[in-house]
């Protein structure tokens, strides 16, 4: 079987007839009905669509923070649907990683110890990961920085470490909402190379939603949210 079938034939997240809709007061606004996605293992997607179209939304039914009306999202062969909360919970803390446009670092927490969370949250803080941590703080240029306090560093500085640490447990999928949406242009494409480098280094699957045709043109492949469907477009 060539590999792009075989790829498919093992998508890394299948959504399947997905549909969400919000209340607004009286009336009931539907964001998606009968959405199919699938998206294959270390792909690299952008994810489009004017504001308001669902594209955040559809990061947390993906990522199972928030809950379908109906339908499945799958993740490397589990049915979220099926877990229960807490369940969803673990599975969020080892296979998916997060980064945001605000960077979201704990302000109480310095560089080093906000790097280690995600795997101190697993029970999984071993010296040899410890040191790994560092390497990785190496990498985004920022070793001499882990005492710091995030409120210490430029926003772009703040986005490196965030970055690591949405990578640092090597999870299979990263979720990034509009990670330069809050940078200039300088920062912004230092933490994309940075981002793009980590991704492909160990291989993780990237849903990446912005609004920069730019950064859109970076991804594999384009993903548009219209009117609750989704087009896909090559770069
Ligand atoms: N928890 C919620 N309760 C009610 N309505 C919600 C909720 N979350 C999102 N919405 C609504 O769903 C719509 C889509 O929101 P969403 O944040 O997913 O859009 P977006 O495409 O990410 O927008 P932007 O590009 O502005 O960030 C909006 O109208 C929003 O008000």
């Amino acid at each position: 079987m060539p590999v792009a079938a075989r790829l498919n034939a093992h998508p890394l997240l299948l959504v399947r007839r997905l549909t969400k809709s919000y209340r607004e007061g009286e009336s009931t606004r539907t964001l998606f009905t009968a959405l199919d996605l699938q998206v294959a293992r270390g792909e690299r997607i952008a994810l489009l669509g004017r504001s308001g179209s669902g594209k955040s939304t559809l990061l947390n039914l993906i990522s199972g923070i928030d809950r379908p009306d109906q339908g499945e999202v799958i993740i490397d062969g589990t049915v979220l649907n099926r877990l229960s909360e807490h369940e969803r919970t673990l599975f969020r803390r080892t296979h998916i990683g997060f980064v945001f446009q605000f960077f979201n670092l704990i302000a109480t927490l310095n560089v080093l110890e906000n790097l280690l969370l995600p795997l101190e949250l697993q029970g999984r803080l071993t010296p040899g990961e410890t040191r790994r941590a560092e390497d990785l703080l190496d990498q985004v240029g920022l070793r001499d920085r882990a005492t710091a306090f995030p409120d210490r560093l430029s926003g772009g500085e703040q986005q490196r470490i965030a970055i690591a640490r949405a990578l640092i447990h090597q999870p299979r999928l990263l979720l990034a909402d509009e990670p330069t949406g809050n940078l200039d242009s300088e920062s912004g494409a230092q933490a994309l190379e940075l981002l793009d480098a980590l991704v492909r280094e160990q291989g993780a699957t990237l849903i990446l939603v912005t609004h920069s045709a730019e950064v859109a043109r970076r991804a594999d492949r384009i993903l548009t949210i219209r009117d609750g469907r989704i087009e896909s477009s090559a770069p």
